[in-house]
């Protein structure tokens, strides 16, 4: 079993470039199957292991798809078939991000259910709720949801209950095709939200209000394939900015982008934690005495539940009580347990975790329990004394690119091992291999 072997006491310094943002790259590949003509060119794209298994997806449906120098090519002017097995969304519930794209082109999509996951039950009701809305019969049956529209969909005013990041993009994307207006109302407002509505409109798409709580699509008749860069990851960024905090460090995280930043840069100077906003990113400089606050994770521009788990790393280490309430997520605490393996105080009362600060934090060997966990349980080592060994990395390959070696550069004393100690780079060696290799690694 592969695993990170970190050793505490190292404070980082230099400079750390963050990738293309994992979140806003999947649904923009998935809106890509909406062209009939055309390919499409996406760049920035990050070598992640849910980036293989979206390209696979639609590799499964006949679609042409390439990925080389962090760029991905699709071509989906062939006849699409329109149905993702269970193997792909087992291995990740993004998965279910082509029923939108399916529904609106070929007024059919079969999709396996998405179950819950360590985070939480994440029903797709809203996503449903919405194309039915638009004319679409759901039968969920068997384990799959299978969607059949009678003829084109057509456009409706949908209100979400709750502002769903997918249900947000799932419905955008079927609306680009339905006719006539759709309105979605109390709709996400996260940034990768407005990256999928600028490609969308490069297709030839007409998406108004991306970014506010109500969006207005226009349907059109037929989409081109298009050019983009994806935005830069803040969850990556936002980690590395955690981890200078968290060692008392300077380094500069290039490529951040601050204004899809702001409740963590908030947070962070509340704790103590100096950030400048330059040019090419954002400076993080930890200070000798972090503070302890309190965080409570919303929807965009909230504080997003995607840093909680870094957050509270990097509160086990700020002096006085601190406390996490979790109000996305029913069941985002996992890590939890992890942590108290390296000798921390916590008290779990309902959505809210509360933190007694500074622990004294002790190496030990530790489980990833989802992606950012395993991030978040790899910056605690940093600071903890002696070696911390955290395993479970498929779920770090889902949305962390060469996070050992990025945190190696910037001074850490940490390397990535297999279960006969050898160093290893999961993407490097699966890059050589083929696609599917890395697929396997991905189960969410
Ligand atoms: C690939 C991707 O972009 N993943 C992100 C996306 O996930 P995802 O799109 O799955 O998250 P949602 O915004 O949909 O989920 C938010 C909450 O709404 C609930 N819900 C959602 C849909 C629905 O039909 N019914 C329902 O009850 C979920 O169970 C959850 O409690 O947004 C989350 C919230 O910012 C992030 O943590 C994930 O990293
Ligand atoms: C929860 C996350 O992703 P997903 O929705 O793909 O599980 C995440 O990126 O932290």
């Amino acid at each position: 079993m592969e695993k990170i072997i970190v050793r505490g006491g190292e404070r980082l310094n230099g400079s750390v470039k963050v990738e293309g943002a994992k979140n806003a790259v999947l649904p923009v590949i998935t809106a890509s199957i909406l062209a009939s003509e055309g390919k499409s060119v996406i760049r920035d794209v990050p070598v992640l292991a849910d980036v293989y298994t979206i390209n696979e997806v639609l590799r499964n449906m006949n679609a042409t798809v390439q990925f080389e120098n962090n760029t991905v090519y699709t071509d989906a002017s062939t006849n699409i078939l329109t149905e993702a097995p269970f193997e792909y969304v087992r291995k990740m519930r993004a998965s279910v991000l082509v029923l939108g794209p399916l529904l609106a082109r070929y007024g059919h999509a079969k999709v396996a259910m998405p179950g819950g996951c360590a985070i939480g039950s994440r029903p797709i009701d809203l996503h449903l709720k919405g194309f039915e809305a638009m004319g679409a019969h759901v039968h969920v049956g068997n384990g799959y949801v299978e969607l059949e529209a009678p003829g084109r969909l057509h456009g409706a005013k949908i209100y979400l209950d709750m502002p769903s990041v997918g249900a947000t993009e799932n419905i955008m994307m079927a609306a680009a095709l339905a006719e006539g207006k759709t309105i979605i109302e109390n709709c996400a407002k996260e940034p990768e939200i407005v990256d999928l509505a600028n490609f969308l409109n490069k297709m030839g798409a007409k998406v108004v209000g991306a970014g506010t709580e109500t969006i207005r699509i226009e349907g059109v008749e037929k989409l081109h394939g298009a050019e983009h860069t994806i935005i830069p990851d803040r969850v990556e960024a936002g980690t590395f900015m955690v981890a200078g905090a968290i060692t008392g460090g300077n380094i500069l995280i290039q490529n951040a982008e601050s204004e899809h930043l702001r409740s963590v840069i908030s947070k962070l100077e509340e704790m103590g934690v100096t950030i400048f906003e330059e040019e090419d990113g954002i400076r993080v400089i930890g200070p000798d005495k972090l503070l302890a606050t309190d965080i409570k994770t919303l929807p965009h521009p909230g504080f997003p539940t995607d840093m909680q788990s870094q957050m509270m790393a990097l509160m086990l280490n700020a002096y006085g009580t601190s406390v996490i309430t979790e109000t996305v997520f029913e069941n985002r605490f996992m890590h939890v347990e992890e942590f108290r393996r390296m000798n921390t105080k916590m008290k779990i009362e309902g959505r809210s975790v509360i933190i007694e600060g500074p622990a004294s934090l002790q190496g030990a060997e530790v489980a990833a329990t989802d992606l950012r966990a395993a991030a978040a349980l790899t910056l605690a080592g940093l600071v903890a004394d002696g070696y911390t060994r955290v395993t479970e990395l498929k779920h770090l390959d889902r949305g962390y690119v060469d996070f050992t070696e990025k945190l190696a550069g910037l001074g850490a004393d940490i390397e990535r091992v297999d279960e006969d100690g050898h160093p290893v780079n999961p993407f490097a060696q699966a890059e050589i291999v083929n696609d599917e290799a890395v697929a396997e690694v991905s189960e969410s």
